[in-house]
């Protein structure tokens, strides 16, 4: 099997050397030395743009590789890109035939992957004129500001503490939901959501693509791999394309039935959908569903990850400099009447908040590549030849951070655009691209970067979560995603370690969370959220707190403490002045005290009353310098924990257990930080969607 494997291998590498290898063209870009059949894939390192700035400097700013079959043509200078995008503006205003395209991208007909010509250009028009425009957006300014107040108040709800937030999923979940709203009128995050199983289906749709986006297809490059069945992740594609298709066909099919019941959207309130569906009515052969559907899915793929990635980076950069974001917040200070939310018209008074956004958008371009282009024709650039056929990829990630043309350019500096208007500086900075295939959202997401941002300053004070700088690593990625999900502090204190251990054990225990469920349910009034008076009567989620106390005491080792005068200890004798360790954590776990003691097994506690059983089970510890906050801990424990078993279902992320590993410090903390998927249950939809 292997040898054969080899000889169509070999077979096949002469085939593709003697069709697929252009013919030898003179002065071509020079390039490093590449290698029979795989050309220059050896060198295609993460983050492939820092590999090609690197192959660059080395080679020159006009570089010509081969990916496999494919020729690719790196430019890295404002000239070079300005003979691309410019000069040959139309020659490579085509996009290179990808999986992802042919699958995800319905053929190659939809707006990002459509090549140059009548159907991309109607696209365009189409986008530009009826679902981007300047109008059409300013209809939607209410959508965006009620998502941003939702976000600020869900912050506010956690108290006037410092708490720690995960930035990554609060800025992803709320541009979603923007887009969403927009396209077809529903909130799929957060508060408020309303169709469950719906909303369920779409975020795993999400994090398929958002998993999906960041491999690369070798397929693409080596088509002899897929022609002898090497498939790489195209099933996993189809998979995603087959439910995708089918999501946002029942999304346009739902519209269609409530515009034609004669509930006809008045054109203020027209999600996206409906206004592609009133153009179907007029030229339904053009206007197909397939087509609408494309048009949606490039909507939110490319408006979604780009805008929240940009957010992602920019407070990163702001953690890491306070002085900036003080600045920040006295100029909203100083232009906005106090007390009132900022909103998107205020952005505009707001040039140091834009000279902040510039900067993200120039040492983080969420397509640090752009989107990769193709030349139909041969052409010239920076002087060589370039052949037809050929794969564009300007890097404009190099060109933003280029000595040559910045000072000091890694350095985060709003000021350098002090007075400077707009988010393009010729061929120097182009986050959005240039020419023909530039970001046609450019506009909105403008719009959603600058309100969300601006609330997020205007509204906190912001810290890192500890005294190290945040980690600004770039990841693998179509969009130059973070390799760590941003947290920022905005407090810790016992209790939430307790309900983060608690609530880990029950995902690794659903059977235990089920019975809690019934007892809340069975015990408690239908349909009414529990107080505190209620943990009281829910014996079995005490024990459940009980249980965990025990496996996980948030002080492992009491507080020490000291012998004031010599004295016995089992039979011992103890000097005066001596340092006394209660190691709790091992009384309550020593398996011979407890049965099974690293199981969690809340019956082990039942008819337990208080959470202390001698001196085998005391996580409060015991005597006069025992823990005066008990009885405040175990309502808020109690209240907190009840409430999120009575109004949810929880589930882990993935199919393995939660991981229980104890971080380092005084308290028992978890070492990853927990997180967990829910729903919300039936029972409590009613005064959940009152909150
Ligand atoms: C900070 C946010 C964003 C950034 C940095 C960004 C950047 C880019 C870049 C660099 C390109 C490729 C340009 C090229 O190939 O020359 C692009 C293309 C595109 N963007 Fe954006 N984008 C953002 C947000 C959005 C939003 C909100 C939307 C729409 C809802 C959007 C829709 C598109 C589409 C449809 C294309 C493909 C255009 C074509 O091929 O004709 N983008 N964007």
């Amino acid at each position: 099997m292997e040898i054969l494997l080899y000889f169509l291998l070999f077979i096949s590498s002469i085939l593709v050397i003697k069709f697929l290898v252009p013919k030898r063209y003179k002065n071509l870009p020079p390039g490093p030395p590449s290698l029979p059949l795989i050309g220059h894939l050896h060198l295609f390192k993460k983050p492939l743009h820092r590999t090609l700035a690197k192959l660059s400097d080395k080679y020159g700013h006009v570089l010509y590789l081969q990916f496999g079959a494919r020729p690719v043509l790196v430019v890295s200078s404002p000239s070079a890109v300005e003979d691309c995008l410019a000069k040959n503006d139309i020659i490579f205003a085509n996009r290179p035939h990808l999986l992802m395209g042919k699958i995800l991208g319905h053929d190659y007909t939809t707006l990002l992957w459509a090549p140059y010509g009548p159907n991309w250009r109607n696209l365009r028009k189409i986008s530009s004129i009826e679902l981007l425009s300047a109008n059409r957006l300013q209809s939607y300014s209410d959508i965006r500001h009620a998502e941003v107040k939702s976000m600020v108040q869900r912050l506010s709800g956690q108290g006037c503490d410092y708490r720690t937030v995960e930035m990554k999923t609060m800025i992803f979940e709320l541009t979603l939901n923007v887009m969403m709203t927009m396209i077809a009128g529903k909130r799929y995050f957060g508060g408020q959501v309303e169709e469950l199983e719906q909303a369920k289906r779409f975020q795993e749709i999400v994090q398929v693509t958002l998993s999906i986006s960041g491999a690369s297809n070798i397929g693409d490059f080596l088509p002899i791999l897929s022609w002898i069945g090497v498939k790489g992740i195209e099933k996993k594609v189809w998979n995603l394309k087959e439910k995708r298709d089918k999501f946002l066909q029942e999304l346009i099919e739902e519209h269609r039935i409530s515009r034609s019941g004669g509930m006809q959207t008045k054109e203020k309130n027209a999600t996206l959908i409906d206004v592609l569906l009133s153009l179907q009515q007029t030229e339904p052969e053009y206007y197909t569903d397939e087509m609408i559907l494309g048009i949606i899915w490039v909507l939110l793929a490319a408006g979604t990850d780009t805008s929240a990635v940009t957010m992602e980076w920019a407070m990163s950069l702001l953690l890491n400099n306070p002085q900036v974001i003080k600045k920040a917040q006295a100029e909203i200070d100083n232009n906005l009447e106090q007390g009132r939310l900022i909103n998107e018209s205020d952005v505009n008074k707001l040039p140091y908040l834009h000279s902040i956004i510039n900067e993200t958008l120039r040492l983080y371009p969420a397509g640090p590549l752009l989107v990769p282009h193709e030349s139909s024709e041969e052409c010239i650039v920076g002087g060589y030849n370039v052949p037809s056929g050929t794969m564009l990829l300007v890097n404009v990630w190099a060109i933003q951070q280029d000595p040559n043309i910045w000072v000091e350019p890694t350095k985060f500096k709003p000021e350098r655009f002090d007075g400077f208007e707009g988010t393009r500086d010729g061929f120097k900075l182009m986050p959005f691209g240039s020419g023909r295939r530039g970001c046609p959202g450019e506009g909105l997401a403008m719009r959603v970067v600058g309100l969300a941002l601006g609330a997020l300053i205007q509204c906190f004070d912001w810290e890192r979560v500890g005294e190290e700088m945040v980690d600004m690593s770039e990841g693998p990625g179509l969009t130059l995603p973070k390799v760590h999900p941003l947290k920022a502090k905005s407090g810790t204190d016992t209790s939430a370690d307790t309900m983060e251990w608690a609530m880990a054990l029950l995902l690794n225990n659903p059977q235990v969370l089920k019975k809690a469920q019934v007892e809340i349910d069975v015990k408690l009034k239908q349909g009414v959220l529990m107080d505190e008076s209620d943990v009281n009567k829910l014996p079995y989620l005490q024990s459940i707190i009980s249980e965990t106390l025990r496996m996980y005491p948030p002080g492992p080792v009491l507080i020490p403490h000291e012998s004031s005068e010599e004295c016995i200890v089992a039979g011992h004798t103890v000097p005066r002045g001596t340092t006394l360790l209660v190691n709790l954590w091992a009384i309550q776990n020593d398996p011979n005290l407890w049965v099974d003691p690293r199981k969690f097994i809340p019956e082990r506690v039942d008819g337990l009353e208080g959470t202390r059983d001698g001196f085998k089970l005391m996580p409060f510890g015991s005597g006069r310098r025992g823990c005066p906050g008990e009885g405040l801990a175990m309502r808020v424990v109690g209240l907190t924990l009840g409430a999120l078993i009575q109004c949810f279902d929880w589930e882990r992320v993935g199919e393995e257990m939660v991981d229980t590993s104890e971080g380092p410090g005084l308290t028992l903390h978890k070492l990853q930080p927990l997180e967990a998927k829910c729903r919300p249950r039936s029972v409590a939809l009613k005064f959940i969607s009152q909150f």
